[in-house]
């Protein structure tokens, strides 16, 4: 993907708080995640979602965060919240996951499996819009700040891509250089507690990728 003047999309996940959300949107972030995953500190239910949904900025995304939901609890929040786009953490299979008919991104454990297999990921999920590599797996839970090594995600993946997983605001910079993502995002890297952001570590956040986003890539890599 052609890097020139790229604008690296960012996405902060887990809201709770409708303050919050607006901020993010004034910010310049380009997405909020509310999660809807049992067990999750970040769980909210989808009439908190749907009332939060009214400080999102215009033209700032609502993405609704799954891990082994069943299809009602995501239809009731299909239908409750409008997420323009879904996210799939645990173990759905593709003809899951497009049966909402709402865009959706798939959740790819880094941890304890491996070389990541490019060719099989694509072909179980035709019609995810994108991945999101993550630091879970392997007994690591999802949106528990544990970073993954960036150098299995390999270079010239040619579908948009996020990175999650600890990121923060002292460690985004390297990771944008370092994998050259469609987008990064974020959790409990941009809180002072579990679904309580914190305003300083978010605008910080958005000033690190855009810093990122000023860096010159070597021609080499930036065709990837
Ligand atoms: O944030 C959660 O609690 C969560 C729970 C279940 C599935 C996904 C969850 N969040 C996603 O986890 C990653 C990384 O979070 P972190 O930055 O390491 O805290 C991120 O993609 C969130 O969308």
């Amino acid at each position: 993907m052609k890097r020139t003047l790229f604008r690296t999309r960012i996405k902060f996940c887990g809201m709770t708080r409708a303050g919050d959300v607006r901020l993010a949107g004034e910010l310049g972030v380009d997405a909020v995640g509310f999660v809807f995953a049992a067990g999750s500190p970040r769980r909210v239910e989808p009439e908190e979602a749907r009332a939060m949904r009214s400080a999102l900025a215009p033209l700032v995304n609502a993405v609704a965060v799954f891990r082994d939901n069943h299809g009602e609890s995501v239809r009731e929040v299909v239908r409750q919240v409008r997420p323009s786009l879904l996210q799939f953490h645990g173990d759905e299979e593709d003809g899951f996951c497009r049966s909402f008919g709402v865009p959706y991104i798939k959740a790819v454990p880094m941890r304890g499996s491996g070389a990541l297999d490019v060719i099989g990921l694509r072909l179980a999920y035709p019609a995810a819009t994108g991945f999101l590599f993550d630091s879970h797996g392997g007994g690591a839970e999802p949106g528990s700040g544990a970073t993954f090594d960036w150098t299995l995600i390999p270079p010239g993946f040619d579908v948009p891509f996020f990175v999650a997983g600890g990121l923060t605001p002292d460690n985004v910079y390297a990771a944008a250089l370092a994998t050259l993502p469609w987008g990064v995002d974020a959790a409990s890297g941009i809180e002072s507690a579990p679904g309580i952001k914190d305003g300083d570590r978010m605008r910080r956040f958005v000033q690190e990728v855009r810093r990122a986003d000023c860096h010159e890539i070597p021609e080499e890599r930036a065709d990837d």
